[in-house]
């Protein structure tokens, strides 16, 4: 890949590969253009688990084990047909849905139910 371009609403962000990086100050530029697309793309996928604990209408529902493992299995296939690390992949995501399932609680425990 020679660039990722990047877009929410009416921002649009062009990053360049890795390999078209001669310093460290370019590659750092780079990540920084990244994270920020990373930061906004995890608030929007956690406003998700704030729907979530208004539609769920039990506690017991905010923790879904077998949900928990059909993401993480796709996330798996969606890593090898990538050519990401699995192992990382799954990593990253196994600790963000337990700090997504966290946030969840914090909202339903906020939320008067019934
Ligand atoms: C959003 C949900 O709530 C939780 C959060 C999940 C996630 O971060 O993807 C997965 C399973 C649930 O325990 C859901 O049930 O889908």
């Amino acid at each position: 890949m020679e660039s990722l371009v990047l877009s929410i609403e009416d921002q649009r962000v062009c990053v360049r590969a890795a390999k078209g990086c001669e310093t460290m100050t370019e590659l750092r530029r780079e990540i920084d253009k990244l994270d920020q697309f990373i930061v906004e793309v995890l608030k929007f996928r956690l406003s998700f688990m704030e729907r979530a604990a208004v539609l769920k209408e039990t506690r017991n529902k905010v923790r879904d084990e077998d949900r928990i493992e059909a993401v993480v299995d796709n996330i798996k296939a969606k890593a090898v047909a990538v050519g990401l690390n699995v192992e990382f992949a799954e990593t990253v995501y196994r600790h963000l849905i337990e700090q997504s399932i966290e946030h969840e609680y914090g909202v339903f425990d906020a939320i008067e139910k019934g």
